[in-house]
């Protein structure tokens, strides 16, 4: 090993887990403290993998840096038979501070039982498939129980896909897709408009999603450390050597998101090819990049790699608490559909995170999702406009208006650009909560008795004693601020206008909703303790009693 890679000599923490310690330590619990399950560890993970050495070398002093990450990668490699080779020697990480700073905490809050057992396999491919070939034990490595990634690693996704495997996009082509799509970029959606325009950003070379394991190619190394430190960043409570381990883990692959050659994201997971799911153990978006969709993305295309490279049908993870939101938006669900045998054993077993399950769909194109949804939206609108003449837009009407709101000219009903040709018929006229008042043969007639019922309404709340408020509007000269707070004053003086013209009022809810909208100003403006508060209330209930005992003695208005 070059000199470079050796690890730095530094003192023990207290709170590192010796070896001896770890075997028989159960650590406080925390969101993050996880262990692995009984029956994992007893029944069918193997033994530990990771010799004692090796993982003294992992935690001096909690601090991990690019060159203990090596020197632990080297020091498993050989543990585990590893076909790791020098070229590791050339990865430099330039994060290695990430992993010094709180990681005693997270030593703390880690149950020590799961860097044992570490989910029966962690940095130890080869190992695991040697003792597992002569027991029962379930566990297998990655790749169908090839050591290594070679198969299935490498770009993937729309422009990869082909390279991680020969998987072709199931479902739709996007060739000829392009000239019958919607254009406007609002009938497509945020989740479609995010994911296009990443996609364009992969098509443009800015991006990518690769996939690899420890395969000891220098520009995958780099990658994976730079995945590690994320992890290491973003999910604080976990040990930092733990997450080293599963990373560099042969039988774990890590989907990541490039930008620029940087390393912005990713999900390690682990593929259980014989039971057909596979284990997400860590999933991360470095902190100034959230939020942007990568997650999203980074989701759909392992979704895609791993059904068309890997085989798998379903993921299993062990959401953190505040991650479940992301899980579900992924379409990852609490229920757990998948069989218990199909699974129990294999996984690693977490406290504090919910398992949560996503069945794989056999068909979806995942990494063009957009392309679906887009097409989906134009054959629906196609159906519409074949069934209805909604996409037909006419003139808007001229309401020019006089005082009070009332409009200069009558527009009639029949007369509205459009309506008939929509459908609309006279027999609809009226549809109204207050139908009673308007069951009269002719709308002249209507019109009187609403007329009627509205004028005794008014008269009726402009006799009573708290109306004084009310009656006129308010002067801007009295209360100057009046009108920057209250939008839409309304008065009885503006309302009997409107009733008199017998033009405004066309129904008795725009009536009700005048009156509502005077009260409401008067309880916005001014505070519950103040004699405007209590008038409003008092003759709001006031007027409700009226226009109750109107309508029930209908046949007295009418
Ligand atoms: C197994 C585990 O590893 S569990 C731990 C998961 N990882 C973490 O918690 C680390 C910190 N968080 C992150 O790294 C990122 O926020 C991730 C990976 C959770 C999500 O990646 P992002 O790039 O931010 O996701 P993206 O931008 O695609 O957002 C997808 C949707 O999920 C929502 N979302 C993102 N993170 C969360 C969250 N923690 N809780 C609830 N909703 C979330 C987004 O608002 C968005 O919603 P929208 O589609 O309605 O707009």
């Amino acid at each position: 090993m070059d000199s470079h890679l050796t690890a730095p000599n530094r003192s023990r923490s207290s709170q590192t887990p010796s070896p001896s310690h770890s075997a028989s330590a159960s650590a406080t619990s925390s969101l993050h403290k996880r262990k692995l399950a009984a029956a994992a560890s007893e029944d069918h993970a193997p033994p530990s993998s990771f010799p004692p050495s090796s993982f003294s070398a992992d935690t001096r002093d909690g601090a991990l840096t690019s060159n203990d990450d090596l020197e632990s990668i080297s020091a498993r490699g050989a543990d585990s038979d590893s076909d790791a080779d020098d070229s590791e020697d050339a990865v430099v990480d330039d994060d290695e501070d990430d992993f010094d700073h709180d990681n005693d905490s997270s030593i703390r809050t880690f149950t020590t039982a799961r860097l044992e057992s570490g989910g029966g396999g962690s940095g130890s491919g080869r190992n695991t498939k040697l003792k597992t070939e002569n027991s029962t034990v379930k566990l297998e490595s990655a790749d169908g129980g090839k050591d290594g990634a070679a198969p299935g690693s490498g770009p993937v996704g729309p422009t990869g896909a082909a390279a991680a495997g020969g998987s072709s996009i199931a479902g739709i082509s996007t060739k000829e897709d392009v000239k019958i799509f919607t254009e406007n970029i609002q009938t497509s959606g945020a989740y479609s408009a995010r994911e296009e325009s990443l996609k364009r950003e992969e098509e443009a070379g800015r991006l990518k999603f690769v996939c690899y394991s420890n395969d000891g190619v220098d520009e995958h190394m780099v990658w994976l450390i730079g995945l590690k430190n994320i992890f290491g960043r973003q999910l604080p409570n976990m040990p930092k050597e733990y997450i080293v381990r599963l990373v560099m883990d042969r039988s774990h692959k890590s989907v990541m998101v490039i930008r620029r050659n940087q390393v912005v994201g990713g999900i390690t997971y682990r593929p259980y090819v014989s039971q057909k799911f596979g284990e997400i153990a860590f999933c991360a978006i470095t902190a100034d990049e959230q939020v942007k969709g990568y997650g999203t993305r980074l989701m759909n295309h392992l979704k895609q790699h791993a059904r068309d490279v890997d085989g798998l049908t379903h993921f299993l993870t062990y959401a953190d608490n505040n991650a479940v939101g992301y899980f579900i938006k992924q379409g990852f669900t609490k229920e757990i559909h998948l069989e218990r045998d199909r699974w129990q054993g294999y996984i690693k077993d977490y406290d504090g995170g919910i398992l949560m399950e996503c069945k794989i769909d056999p068909k979806l194109p995942y990494t063009d999702l957009s392309t679906m949804i887009r097409r989906q939206r134009q054959a629906i609108d196609e159906k519409i406009r074949e069934l209805s003449n909604c996409q037909i837009v006419y003139p808007g009407i001229d309401f020019q208006k006089k005082e009070a709101g009332i409009p200069k000219k009558v527009v009639k009903v029949e007369d509205i650009p459009g309506l008939k040709e929509a459908g609309w018929t006279p027999d609809q006229w009226g549809h109204t909560r207050f139908r009673a008042l308007i069951v009269s043969a002719d709308n002249a007639t209507n019109q009187k008795h609403l007329t009627g019922f509205m004028r005794s309404l008014l008269k009726s709340m402009h006799d009573h004693v708290d109306a004084w408020p009310f009656k006129e509007p308010v002067d801007a000269r009295d209360v100057p601020d009046y009108y920057d707070i209250i939008k839409d004053p309304m008065d009885l003086k503006t309302m009997s206008k409107r009733v008199e013209s017998e033009q405004y009022y066309v129904t008795l809810e725009m009536f009700v909703a005048d009156v509502k909208r005077m009260f409401a100003n008067a309880r916005t403006y001014n505070s519950p303790d103040t004699i405007y508060y209590k008038c409003a209330t008092r003759l709001e209930t006031h007027f409700q009693s009226k226009v109750q005992s109107g309508l029930q003695s209908n046949t007295k208005i009418q």
